[in-house]
């Protein structure tokens, strides 16, 4: 199990770092085998960086990262069980470096000791899991393929490693529809498997379709967390509500005042409680400081 326990992180901002500004506070979930959480928020919640610091990529201020119950050392033995895959793949691949390139490394860093026929074999075995003809796109450079291709090449890219959990941070914002989908289905296909994943994403329909358990962030906080369907059919925390409420529908007008999330300065001290069992959720000062500009 890869469990966050009070997580924090404080950026220094300003000209010369003089000021700090904190962009997660006192954050906890855990995220088990074969099961989606899905981390949800609006632009600025603090999403990605919660995704960062699983994956090593920048350190917390405070709290703990466990893996099993053993705190994380990000390093090749981590890297191994726990892989991130992110917005924009074009970003994520070296444009003069080959598909066999981008794998043969993997076998370099990773697996030095395994037969090039083996290497091979396991190569074709992770891109039929995500579903890529082989045929269709080694020998090819990241520009040669699409961005649903360059996304699923990331996660076979995953898969040669003994991934255990996935860090999938907007992976399907830059899809068109039908692609979206199909990668959605494949990450539920991957769960059914054994696979933990960490889906963060802005969509709540997203969050909803593929999720067990889903946790909200509102300026780095979480105000509501449980299984899907409690904070989906159940929201509790006025924040959540109005996110909710905000999603645009066909059959309705847009109502820009009703939709604005005010921002009145900082949290209040909270706490988070449990109103019914698995479902928690945060006491504070949230009707206030959301209230509708109507
Ligand atoms: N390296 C950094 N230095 C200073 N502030 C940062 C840094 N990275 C992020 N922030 C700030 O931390 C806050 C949270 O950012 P983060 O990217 O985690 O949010 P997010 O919920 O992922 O947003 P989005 O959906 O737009 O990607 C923001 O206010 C952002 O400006």
């Amino acid at each position: 199990m890869l469990r966050l326990d009070g997580i924090t992180k404080i950026y220094k901002v300003g000209a010369f770092g003089g000021r700090t500004m904190t962009a997660v506070d006192d954050v906890s979930f855990d995220l088990r085998p074969g099961e989606v959480v899905s981390l949800i928020g609006e632009s600025g919640s603090g999403k990605t960086t919660i995704g960062r610091m699983i994956l090593g990529l920048t350190s917390p201020s405070g709290g703990s990262i466990t893996l099993d119950g053993a705190r994380v050392t990000p390093g090749k033995a981590y890297y191994r069980h726990v892989q991130g895959v992110f917005q924009d793949p074009f970003s994520c691949y070296n444009p003069v470096f080959k598909v066999d390139r981008v794998l043969q490394m993997i076998k370099n860093e990773y697996f030095p000791g395994v037969a090039a026929s083996e290497w091979e074999g396991r190569i074709t075995e992770s891109l039929k899991e995500v579903r890529l003809n082989p045929g269709q796109v080694l020998g090819k450079y990241p520009h040669q393929l699409s961005g649903g291709q360059l996304q699923r090449l990331l996660i076979a890219r995953a898969l040669l490693l003994d991934l255990r959990f996935l860090v999938a941070d907007e992976i399907t914002s830059m899809l068109d529809a039908s692609t979206r989908i199909d990668v959605l289905n494949l990450l539920a296909d991957l769960k059914s498997r054994g696979l933990g994943v960490l889906f963060v994403t802005h969509d709540l329909s997203l969050g909803n379709y593929i999720s067990e358990r889903a946790v909200v962030l509102y300026r780095g906080q979480v105000v509501e967390s449980g299984p899907t369907e409690m904070v989906f059919g159940n929201p509790l925390h006025p924040y959540t509500i109005k996110l909710l409420s905000s999603v645009p529908q066909l059959t309705t007008k847009w109502d820009g005042a009703s939709a604005t999330l005010r921002d009145d300065g900082p949290a209040a001290p909270s706490t988070l409680v449990e109103a019914e069992p698995g479902h928690l959720v945060r006491q504070d000062d949230a009707p206030t400081r959301l209230r509708s500009v109507s």
